[in-house]
């Protein structure tokens, strides 16, 4: 059933039967949100069709927004372009781990000769990992056992940079992008042709972002193992990125061992953790968010970089 719902003045069309949506974490949206500033550069692990990401986007922030389930990216476009915020939004259609690590994925020719332009690369595997599990809050991804879609690689300028800038993408570009994440012409040999050696100016989000959303309560803590070694010392500039991560508290759990769960993942000290309660779920169960900001110890040494990805003896 499509419908269309408001979240303060965020326009939202969706269809109920395939993607997720919950009314109830409308202050939790907005919540966040305030806390962003114009300029930032956002990335939503689990965006659904977008709560967190339009409004980011209407703010000024400039927003990498994923999601597994094509479905969600299908609205999330479409929302997108309501709201009219294209300009600030890429949207990608990855599992949540694959994602971040794409964004990451350094081209360091490109970063070392300082260029303004890059190619647009091709990300492609043929496995999607699926978050499997019942949860009221997981939209489970629907066409489990296809192929990614193809996403985009960016090493231009920082996100942080482009977003001050308000850049306008071309018409074209926005269509390499659309051709990209909706699947329909991403195999088409002509397209390939057409958008190979196409240059425009990117934001370098490998050098730097400042939020991380993940909004996956059910599942979220455990992709947090994505950002061990993820982020490089040489290439990273400024402050470490704040992740809120979401995640579901039972009575036999508490801040305390959450944090110790966390602490494991990450191998250091989270200092000045910020726990916030959204919403009770169940007698039993309520559903809060940790802020913190990413800890050093977790950039890892270039050469220990290989593809985007940390070596084992990094880890
Ligand atoms: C709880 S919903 C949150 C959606 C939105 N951010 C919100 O606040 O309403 C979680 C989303 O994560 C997506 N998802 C589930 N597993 C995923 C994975 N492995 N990688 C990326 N997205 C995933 C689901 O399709 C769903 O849209």
């Amino acid at each position: 059933m499509i419908t269309e719902v408001k979240q303060y003045g965020a326009t939202f069309k969706l269809d109920f039967s395939l993607v997720y949506w919950n009314s109830r974490l409308e202050h939790e949206h907005i919540r966040l949100v305030s806390q962003f500033q114009p300029g930032e550069a956002i990335c939503d692990m689990f965006a659904g069709i977008g709560p967190f990401a339009i409004p980011a986007a209407q703010k000024g922030c400039f927003v990498f927004a994923n999601d597994l389930n094509p479905h969600s990216i299908h609205y999330l476009k479409v929302n997108a372009k309501i709201n009219k915020v294209e300009d600030n939004m890429i949207a990608y259609n990855m599992d949540a781990r694959e994602f971040m690590r794409h964004l990451m994925t350094v081209s360091k020719s490109e970063l070392d000769t300082d260029t303004q332009l890059t190619d647009i690369l091709v990300a492609k595997t043929n496995e999607i990992p699926v978050v499997k599990g019942p949860s009221e809050d997981v939209t489970e991804p629907l066409e489990t056992g296809t192929t990614y879609k193809e996403g985009l690689h960016y090493s231009a300028t920082t996100a942080h940079t482009a977003a001050k800038r308000r850049p306008r993408f071309s018409r074209e570009d926005k269509k390499a992008n659309d051709d990209f994440t909706n699947g329909s012409s991403q195999r088409d040999g002509n397209f390939k042709k057409r958008i190979r050696g196409y240059k425009f100016p990117l934001p370098r989000i490998s050098e730097h972002f400042d939020h991380v959303i993940m909004n996956l309560p059910a599942a979220a803590l455990q992709f947090l193992d994505v950002f061990k070694g993820l982020l490089q010392r040489r290439y990273w500039k400024g402050s470490l990125p704040l992740l809120h991560c979401y995640f579901f508290l039972r009575s036999n759990e508490t801040a305390e061992s959450i944090l110790q769960e966390v602490e494991a993942t990450l191998q250091s000290k989270i200092p000045d953790p910020v726990f916030h309660r959204v919403r009770d779920v169940a007698p039993n169960k309520a559903m809060f968010r940790l802020s913190f900001r990413l800890p050093v110890e977790s950039l890892v040494e270039e050469e220990k970089v290989k593809d985007g990805k940390p070596s084992e003896s990094n880890l």
